[in-house]
């Protein structure tokens, strides 16, 4: 049925006055309802006739328009004979009962055809639309042209007797096919469609009475029934797809619906660009204030900080678990969940203990364990040499914590770091043991053998590859002689191993019997250093060899179920940088980042929280050199200043023409005031202010440190240090103890000592040049103010160099700072007179000179 219909051209809306519509007739009809316009279609579609609008009538008028319309076409085809008026048909129509609507409804649809056939155009689609030449179409509607061409075609001469007209009237009624089949010529039927058309008109005949009584439209308006009654190919046709629907509805065959799955509900996630891990976007925040006792640390206090403990680290000065601790050390005690148990990166600010917050819980951690075996169980790594130290006597602090609480053994610190030869620290590292052992001394006994003939080559052999000059070192190993049925056997004279990272590679590489299989723990400090650096490629050595498992449970964690190297990683800049932290193969990882209380500014700028945040109570300032060929003069006016050293004592002072100066009405009046005030004194005392000058390489703070003496040989010269990655060691380590006893109040430096080293009574830090990145200054300044102390910060910077520090460091969102930062002019500028400024220039040029000869004799 779908086949049949053939849709109206779009927009064609047939001309109702060109053609006969059976629209029109109920307008001629007693119809209370004015008629709509007619849209003439001639499609089963184009029989509906939408109900005027508004105009007050009830839908039941309208229905009943549709069914009058419908007999209407039957009651005008039937007017000749039975003189009975439309509307008397029309009232017939709607009283029928339902048996005989349906019955009706069978002839509307042949009559509509018969409608249909005024339109050429449509009687051609539906044609066309079936298959079959238009011929067929033509009979079946043969029936109802019949009479019309019967009327036309009846003989004048016919008896008038109204019997033979009785007669004559059943006779069309009963035969109305039979007719159409006589009526061969008028209709032009085809012959061979003829027994076809006898065989079906019989089929209608002899059809039972539908059982199932069709359905009326409700609104009159035309439903999917009506259509396919309509357009069904006879009236047989049509009650059965009455039938059939009807049936559908009370019967559905098996064909109910499936069960369907319930509507999923829209996806409301909003559309996320963030391309950082969850871990490192989202990281554990700690807020500045969040100091807790040691002893509430911990799941329990067995597997926490005993209070035992905590009274001990109160007694070495560490009160209360600062924040980051508060935060990092329970992330690092034995847990029972392991999703508490991953690797734990920190970002904290410089001098905030994070050394204490891991020292505290990998040195409890490895006090628990075997109170026999000495393994080398913890690796922290470090950048440079001061740290190694520093980090070596908190550590050292912490054993000392553990050792008298029940611990099973005192675990044994080693350091590495250069400061020795190699052979040196393999004797400190590993111990030679003889052991027992025939086999394997058979063996060494036949490598022996062999080696014997090749021994003179092997003198002066020349190692290409590494391979080669390990197996150099295995047999160097196996010459040492034993007992017999002896060999060498080694073990690991130390339980934690601070270090650097190149020499951890040599150890590695080069140390027979120097082993990472019991590491248990690997902690990174300044870990933006060291992974952005090659330093050996000491990432790719080592990680790999932390990752092996060749030793089943030489990892295992003690009070916990953990094994495997627990890593923690930590720097006050640190990297977000993932293909840096990739080399490391964190797992479960977690970034604690510490904040500001409340910072003033660098929060959060556009929403994104500071990279970096410097001590709470730290002060910055910066002052712009105008000239910077007399930048050494800035920086001795700085220093001499009440801001930091004071000035010196007139008696004592290095300057004719501050002596000069002194003569002077204003200085005169102010010299009781001077001698009252004055700081720097050739013999300081720890109250002097302390300063630590960066300088952007080795040879500018040599050559600087130089300067200053030559300028003030009585008052600076003996409270100066240098500090540079050229300096001997000893001489370097001999600096900082003497800077630490408050011998040495100024150090200038390079940035060898930027980074971690803790000088707790450091007052000032002086950038005489501006540091290379943030980072650096981030690190630099954070040298003062550390752990809770003041301190300030000074920058001198140029012309060229001043938009980059103002924008980058002092007022950009990277770095987070509870007060902005000061912009000072000079002193020159301000305080100073022409004829003093003078006379300093003077004397520095004097000083260059003579540090030009100094330079040239050497
Ligand atoms: N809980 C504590 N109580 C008192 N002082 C502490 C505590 N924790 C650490 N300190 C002290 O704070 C100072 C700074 O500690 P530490 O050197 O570990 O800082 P840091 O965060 O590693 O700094 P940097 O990033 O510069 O290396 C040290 O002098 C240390 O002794």
């Amino acid at each position: 049925m779908y086949s049949r219909y053939v849709p109206p051209p779009k927009g064609s809306i047939p001309n109702t006055s060109a053609s006969p519509q059976p629209q029109q007739t109920p307008n001629s009809i007693s119809d209370p309802v004015p008629a709509p316009a007619p849209k003439a279609q001639p499609t089963a579609y184009a029989r509906y006739v939408p109900p005027p609008k508004s105009n007050g009538q009830t839908p039941v008028t309208n229905q009943t328009q549709q069914h009058v319309r419908f007999d209407d076409v039957v009651a005008e085809g039937k007017q000749s004979n039975e003189d009975e008026p439309p509307t008397k048909k029309a009232k017939l129509t709607e009283d029928d009962s339902p048996e005989k609507s349906k019955k009706k409804k069978s002839k509307k649809s042949k009559k509509d055809k018969t409608k249909n056939q005024n339109s050429p155009k449509e009687t051609i689609g539906v044609g066309q639309a079936y298959g079959f030449g238009d011929d067929l179409i033509d009979v079946e509607d043969a029936p109802i042209q019949e009479t019309a061409l019967a009327r036309s075609h009846r003989p004048q001469t016919e008896k008038p007797s109204k019997e033979k007209k009785r007669e004559k009237k059943l006779k069309k009624e009963k035969n109305i096919d039979e007719a159409a089949a006589g009526d061969e010529d008028e209709n032009e039927t085809p012959k061979r469609y003829r027994s076809v058309l006898e065989k079906k008109a019989k089929s209608i005949k002899s059809a039972p009475e539908p059982a199932v009584e069709a359905k009326e439209p409700e609104n009159g308006d035309i439903d999917m029934q009506d259509v396919s009654n309509i357009d069904a190919p006879n009236a047989e046709d049509a009650d059965m797809q009455n039938d059939a629907q009807d049936g559908a509805e009370t019967e559905l065959h098996g064909l109910e619906p499936l069960p369907q799955p319930e509507p999923a509900a829209p996806d409301t996630a909003k559309p996320t660009y963030e391309t950082l891990p969850a871990w490192l976007a989202e990281p554990i925040r700690i807020s500045s204030q969040a100091t807790t006792p040691f002893s509430k640390l911990g799941i329990s206090p067995e597997l926490g900080i005993r209070s035992e403990i905590a009274e001990r680290l109160s007694a070495k000065g560490y009160k209360e678990a600062f924040a980051v601790q508060t935060g990092v050390i329970p992330l690092l005690l034995p847990h029972h969940c392991n999703s508490m148990q991953g690797d734990v990166l920190v970002s904290a600010a410089t001098g905030s203990g994070k050394t204490l917050a891991y020292a505290l819980p990998m040195v409890r951690d490895i006090s628990y364990g075997n109170r026999h075996l000495t393994r080398l169980r913890g690796l922290v790594v470090l950048p440079t040499r001061e740290l190694v130290k520093q980090v070596q006597q908190v550590c050292e602090q912490c054993v000392g914590v553990f050792a008298l609480d029940g611990a099973k053994r005192r675990p044994r610190i080693a350091i590495s770091m250069g400061s020795q030869t190699l052979e040196q620290e393999q004797n400190a590292l590993i111990e030679r043991e003889e052991q027992y052992n025939p086999e394997a001394y058979s063996q060494r006994m036949k490598r022996l053998g062999l080696l014997k003939n090749s021994l003179s080559e092997e003198e002066d052999e020349d190692y290409n590859t590494e391979d080669e000059e390990k197996a150099a070192i295995a047999k160097k190993e196996d010459r040492i002689p034993t007992l017999p049925d002896h060999v060498i056997s080694y073990k690991s004279k130390a339980d934690i191993l601070i270090c650097t990272p190149g020499r951890l590679v040599e150890h590695i590489k080069y140390t027979p019997g120097f082993s990472l299989d019991f590491v248990r723990w690997l902690v990174v400090d300044e870990a933006d250093k060291l992974l952005g650096q090659d330093f050996q490629q000491w990432i790719d050595i080592v990680i790999p060899r932390l990752q092996s498992d060749t030793r089943p449970g030489a990892r295992n964690h003690k009070q916990s179920n953990l094994s495997g190297v627990r890593k923690v990683v930590l720097s006050a800049t640190m990297t977000r940088d993932l293909e840096q932290l990739e080399g490391l193969k964190l797992r479960r990882p977690k970034l604690v980042v510490l904040e500001g209380s409340e910072d003033q500014d660098g929060t959060a700028v556009d929403g994104v929280p500071a990279e970096h945040h410097l001590p709470e109570l730290l002060e910055e300032a910066a002052i712009k050199v105008k000239d910077p060929n007399l930048k050494p003069l800035y920086l001795l006016d700085l220093l001499q200043s009440d801001k930091i050293l004071g000035a010196p004592t007139p008696i004592d002072s290095d300057d004719e023409t501050s002596s000069s100066g002194s003569d002077s009405d204003s200085h005169s009046d102010t010299s009781a005031d001077a001698l009252a005030t004055a700081k720097i004194s050739p013999n300081p005392s720890p109250k002097t202010p302390s300063v630590l000058i960066f300088t952007r390489s080795n040879e500018t703070a040599l050559r600087l440190s130089r300067l200053l003496s030559l300028l003030s040989p009585k008052h600076l010269s003996p409270l100066l240090g240098t500090l540079t990655s050229t300096t001997p060691y000893a001489a370097r380590r001999d600096t900082i103890r003497a800077f630490l006893s408050a011998k040495l109040r100024v150090l200038v430096a390079s940035d060898l000592v930027a980074r971690g080293i803790d000088l707790p009574a450091l007052d000032h830090v002086v950038n005489y040049d501006v540091p290379a990145s943030v980072a650096s200054y981030v690190h630099r300044v954070g040298r003062t103010a550390r752990a809770g102390r003041t301190g300030n910060a000074w920058t001198l910077y140029t012309n060229p160099e001043a938009r980059w520090f103002w924008k980058e460091v002092a007022a950009g969102g990277g770095v987070a700072r509870m007060k902005k930062v000061l912009r000072l002019g000079a002193v020159e500028e301000g305080q100073d007179e022409g004829h003093v400024w003078e006379g300093k220039v003077r004397r520095y040029e004097e000083a260059l000179e003579r540090l030009g000869r100094e330079a040239g004799g050497r």
